[in-house]
């Protein structure tokens, strides 16, 4: 399997270098030259199989030129066994062909240790052949860093500096990060928002020239292959669970960075049955209004009950333009530089492509907080801020009601206690056990301004062999 890069000037690499690289030398992303395909029959074989076996199955593919059969079953057993729940991805039912697909069940509480518990595994898999140490550089909306940090601690070859938005965090997801004790683990806020800490983290992979030739960058932030990879496995377990592949079904995916739709979106290009993928997003909606009018424009990044989905340059999305441009990677190119200067659509014909599978709705903080309430006086069941972004945008977009409705439960609501507050409910979810003491312990964390050179300095001065 190689790996090309949607802006077409990158050379193509294999498994182990995509995984180390991260963002590909031209600012691209890289994405499978050309995706598995499995038959109805191969898909229908697999129901009732446990997780850590249709992840296998799935994945495998994509990793074997690199990785032993053995070794990597006996990674993804390691990785499944650290969820709280057997089913991994347990599926909670809200209604008739409605349901919330749990991805809360991992170490941190969020989706994101899906990928992260196997990407620390990767890395220290393949720098350990490789003899190498790297430096993690990531971004963090308040999910994917916690979840990183927790995937990697125990990684011997690396060093871990992540980056989040300076107060723009639940006070859960920043001491989830910033009380994990490590000499290798550095959490800096930086006094800006999401897309600061991602335009710094991109910037630095482009131009690695700070860490003087002595370690390499890797990403732990979806624009490495490596985590939307492991994201497309929960869609067809999901499916299977609910009757797939002889139904099709449909999915509403909190977004941001659009990295777990497009998981989706390559579940079905795989050979899943799914006939709609609904973009959920909050009052940062670019995304939606895309979908819905194709317009692609920047507006100022604001602050809501969904912090984590924070995100206005949603990096994902190039991965998506790029196979509705045909793969032309130089289109996409010049699209996202008129994107950076101004409001652009893409070809008429194109988006509509786009919009058979896809719908979308944006969210505010009033209508998130009104759906936490109303599914918990319906079924007595609390959902997190993003969650009931998905959920509603569900209700909104459904196309048919005889197909099941799936929203990705993206994080447990014990991370936003601040936003269930708001919705009025008193009823207050508890952390669970391993987290029990999370407000008496130690923090420690370095507060930046919002300055690329000063984030590269401190990175320069901090790893471990500096
Ligand atoms: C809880 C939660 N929900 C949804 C999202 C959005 O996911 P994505 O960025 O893959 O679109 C994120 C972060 O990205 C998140 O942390
Ligand atoms: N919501 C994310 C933002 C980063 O997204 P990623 O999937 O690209 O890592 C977070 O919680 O950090």
């Amino acid at each position: 399997m190689r790996y090309i890069s949607t802006r077409g000037e990158a050379p193509a690499l294999g498994f182990e270098d995509v995984l180390l690289t991260g963002l590909a030398p031209d600012g691209g992303l890289y994405v499978p030259e050309t995706l598995p395909h499995f038959s109805l029959e191969e898909i229908r074989s697999w129901r009732g199989l446990p997780y850590t076996e249709l992840a296998f199955n799935i994945m495998y593919p994509f990793v074997e030129e690199a990785i032993p059969e053995a070794d990597f079953r006996q990674m993804l057993d390691e990785t499944y066994s650290v969820f709280a729940h057997k089913a991994v991805a347990p599926l909670v039912q809200l209604d008739t062909n409605e349901w919330v697909m749990e991805l809360f069940r991992g170490p941190t509480l969020a989706f994101k240790d899906f990928a992260l518990q196997l990407l620390g595994r990767l890395l220290d898999y393949v720098l350990e052949k490789r003899g190498q140490h790297a430096v993690i550089l990531g971004a963090t909306s308040g999910d994917t860093g916690s979840a990183a940090i927790e995937g990697c601690r125990q990684c011997e070859h690396v060093d871990i500096f992540i980056l989040h938005p300076y107060e723009r965090v639940s006070e859960v997801q920043r001491r989830q990060m910033t009380t994990v004790q490590g000499d290798n683990i550095h959490n800096i806020a930086v006094r800006g928002n999401f897309d600061d800490c991602q335009r710094m983290v991109k910037e630095s992979f482009s131009d690695q020239s700070f860490l003087e030739g002595k370690a390499r960058l890797a990403a732990v932030n979806s624009i490495n292959w490596a985590r939307i990879m492991a994201q497309i496995v929960y869609y067809f377990h999901a499916s299977l669970a609910l009757g797939g592949p002889d139904r099709s079904m449909a999915f509403s995916v909190p977004t941001g960075n659009f990295g777990d739709i497009f998981a989706g979106y390559l579940a079905q290009k795989m050979g899943l049955p799914v006939s709609q993928l609904v973009i959920a997003t909050n009052r940062n909606d670019i995304l939606h209004r895309f979908m819905s009018g194709n317009k692609y424009e920047q507006h100022t990044l604001e602050h809501t009950l969904s912090p984590s989905m924070d995100i206005m340059v949603s990096s994902n999305f190039e991965r998506l333009l790029f196979d509705l441009h045909g793969r032309d990677g130089q289109a996409v190119k010049e699209l996202l530089e008129n994107a950076a200067k101004g409001p652009v659509s893409i070809a008429d014909y194109r988006w509509k492509r786009a919009r058979k599978l896809f719908d979308s709705a944006a969210v505010d903080d009033a209508m998130t907080c009104a759906t936490i309430r109303e599914v918990y006086q319906q079924n007595e069941y609390l959902l997190d801020p993003h969650t009931a972004i998905g959920v509603r945008a569900a209700r909104t977009c459904r196309r048919d009601e005889q197909i099941p409705m799936i929203t990705l439960g993206t994080a447990h609501p014990a991370k936003f206690p601040d936003a269930i507050a708001e919705s009025g409910l008193a009823v207050k979810p508890d952390l669970p056990a391993h987290m029990a003491e999370l407000f008496e312990r130690k923090e420690r964390y370095t507060v930046l301004d919002n300055d690329r050179d000063g984030v590269q300095s401190f990175i320069a001065k901090h790893w471990k062999n500096a």
